[in-house]
């Protein structure tokens, strides 16, 4: 099997080293030219909970065209980069090929099928995994339980299983899905909770599930994403949201949020694919949204003063 890692950083480095050291034949597409030049001299590595592995056999390169048609397109960017690797997947993806993209938060699907069909669209949930780049052509990662997988247009795809025995090859643990949609919305409601309060307040989990105010204002931007769920038909699979985040906090303990991880960095976030996402869906259902309005108030201008476009 040929697959494309389109963005090899933190997550797609742990996904690229698997599925080369499994016998695929990888291509590691990533704009970080540090990064695909240590890939190519000295391999990829990816440390991890046990050990590290050194793959020689992933091939990195800048450009997706340099790849040549692969069976399989992993989309491993952050949400920025979802649509322009979209594009240049569509210009190079071969008729039989499919497209599985995995990111956090809302419209990685909506923002792909603007440039390819969305019947060869699957949609990922990386669930458990926590990790970060140490440097060009090394990852770290700390945990990694579960991929979970569905099609973009729902069902009990056949194609899903086919996509889950190569994962499965790696050394994941992965699950299918008829209903991927939930899947990304449960998932949401945990980083609605934590990543624009956490980056607010700039204190970790663990802190700001300890301090009651905090933990208030974080569980309004969840009731507010959870009210707008269920609007919208989502079959949560739980009755007690509550509950489920704090569950979900206190398992993740001292994580620092990747978004508070991009401000400390001076980079932009993935602010409009979490909190973000919430006010535009509440204003079409008529539900208010006041707590996500406020801290994505604050953490937009923060970002735009990264960028020295308002101080
Ligand atoms: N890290 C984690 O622990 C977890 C991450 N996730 C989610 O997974 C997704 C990926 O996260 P993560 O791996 O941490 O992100 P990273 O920023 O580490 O990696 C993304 C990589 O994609 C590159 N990139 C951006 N645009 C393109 C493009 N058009 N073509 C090729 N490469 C591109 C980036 O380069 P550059 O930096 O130059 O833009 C970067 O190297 C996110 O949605 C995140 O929320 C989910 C669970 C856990
Ligand atoms: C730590 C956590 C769970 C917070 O939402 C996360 O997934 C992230 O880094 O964005």
């Amino acid at each position: 099997m040929k697959i494309a890692i389109v963005g090899c950083g933190a997550m797609g480095s742990i996904y690229a080293a698997r599925l080369a050291e499994a016998g695929h034949q990888v291509r590691a597409v990533d704009m970080w030219t540090e990064h695909v030049a240590a890939i190519n001299a000295g391999g990829l590595r990816v440390d991890g909970p046990s050990g590290t592995l050194l793959s020689r056999q992933v091939e990195a390169m800048e450009d997706l065209s340099r790849a040549g048609p692969c069976d399989l397109y992993i989309l491993a960017t952050k949400a920025a980069g979802v649509e322009p690797a979209a594009r240049a997947i569509a210009a190079t993806m071969p008729e039989h090929a499919l497209v599985l993209t995995i990111q956090n938060g809302l419209g990685a699907g909506e923002r792909i099928a603007r440039h390819l069909p969305a019947d060869r669209v699957l949609l990922g949930v990386a669930e458990g995994f926590g990790a970060a780049m140490v440097g060009p052509g090394h990852a770290r990662h700390t945990a990694m339980k579960l991929i979970r997988l569905g099609a973009m247009t729902g069902g009990d795809d056949p194609r899903l299983e086919q996509v889950a025995g190569i994962w499965r090859s790696g050394g994941f643990e992965v699950e299918t899905f008829a209903d991927i949609d939930r899947l990304i919305w449960e998932k949401l409601l945990c980083n609605v909770t934590l990543s624009a309060p956490c980056t607010a307040f700039g204190c970790n989990v663990a802190d700001l599930r300890a301090d009651p105010e905090r933990w208030a204002v974080a569980l309004g931007c969840m009731a507010e994403a959870y009210a707008i769920g269920r609007a919208r038909g989502v079959a949560f699979s739980f009755d007690d949201p509550v509950a489920y985040v704090t569950a979900f906090a206190e398992r993740v303990g001292t994580a620092k949020p990747s978004m508070l991880q991009d401000h400390e960095a001076g980079r932009r976030s993935e602010l409009e694919a979490i909190n973000g996402a919430i006010p535009p869906l509440g204003a079409a259902l008529g539900i208010p949204t006041p707590y996500n309005d406020t801290l994505c108030a604050v953490i937009r201008a923060r970002e735009a003063a990264f960028e020295g476009e308002r101080t």
